[in-house]
């Protein structure tokens, strides 16, 4: 049974489809990913999915792990990572396999960004890029977070490599972020890795995702500002509750 949605608000570029709760959100869009993914795999021997880290996705990822598929032709990416050891709490890997890799998505392929036996992220970084070169971008699904100041992935204002991780001239990769405003670096797919999908969908919680959406919608040419804009150019669902 689809989830009753509250309502969808046509917001310049976006799609914005509210939910009464996270559960509600989250089953709609684990239902839409898993068609998505099972409509590619009619067509096509391997589906690509990207998918952000944090803490908004958990519910989502739950849901989806149960979702009956063919996990084994699907290739998991993260959106980015913190530069920190395998099992700390801070890399979205640890909570990828606690939470979408487990049940019938436990079979699909997973690819770390951050191979932290490198000597240095920009190692890791340069070998994540080739070794995620052989995927089939762009992605068929990515799903992407928001923080307030309106970084998707760690392309975060405030770091000084923005500007070479959002040039579209490049080739999909991985690139280093030193943002300022965070603790630990991180690796983060570019803008051409992570744009043009066949379905993107940013998921957001609470008022304060909201107004800073409303803040990005406001004034859409200010990318640089917040990272977000660049997705209103291409067609990207909001998934939104409160
Ligand atoms: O590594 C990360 O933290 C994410 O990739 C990041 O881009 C996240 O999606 C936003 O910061 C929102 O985070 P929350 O979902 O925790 O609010």
């Amino acid at each position: 049974m689809k989830t009753p949605e509250l309502g969808r608000e046509p917001l310049p570029g976006v799609a914005l489809v509210r939910f009464c709760d996270a559960e509600g959100r989250d089953q709609a869009l684990a239902g839409e990913v898993a068609d998505r993914l099972r409509s590619v795999l009619e067509t096509r021997e391997r589906a690509l999915l990207v998918i952000s880290g944090g803490r908004t996705p958990v519910g989502l990822f739950r849901c989806l792990s149960g979702e009956s598929l063919a996990w084994e032709s699907v290739d998991v990416v993260p959106a980015d990572e913190r530069w920190a050891p395998p099992e700390s709490e801070e890399r979205n890997s640890r909570l990828i396999r606690e939470t979408l890799l487990q049940g019938p998505a436990s079979a699909a392929c997973f690819h770390e960004l951050a191979d932290t036996t490198a000597d240095a992220p920009e190692q890791a970084a340069s070998e994540a890029t080739a070794r995620l070169s052989a995927l089939a971008w762009p992605a068929d699904v990515v799903i992407l977070g928001m923080g307030e100041d309106g970084h998707i992935a760690s392309l975060f204002p405030d770091a000084p490599e923005l500007e070479r991780a959002m040039d579209v001239s490049r080739p999909p990769g991985v690139v280093v972020m030193r943002p300022p405003s965070q603790q630990r670096t991180r690796l983060t797919l570019n803008l051409p890795a992570l744009s043009g999908a066949g379905l993107t969908v940013l998921q957001l919680a609470g008022t304060a995702k909201k107004e800073a959406l409303d803040r990005a919608v406001s004034a859409p040419e200010a990318i640089g500002d917040m990272p977000v804009r660049y997705f209103f150019r291409q067609p990207l669902q909001v998934y939104w509750s409160p």
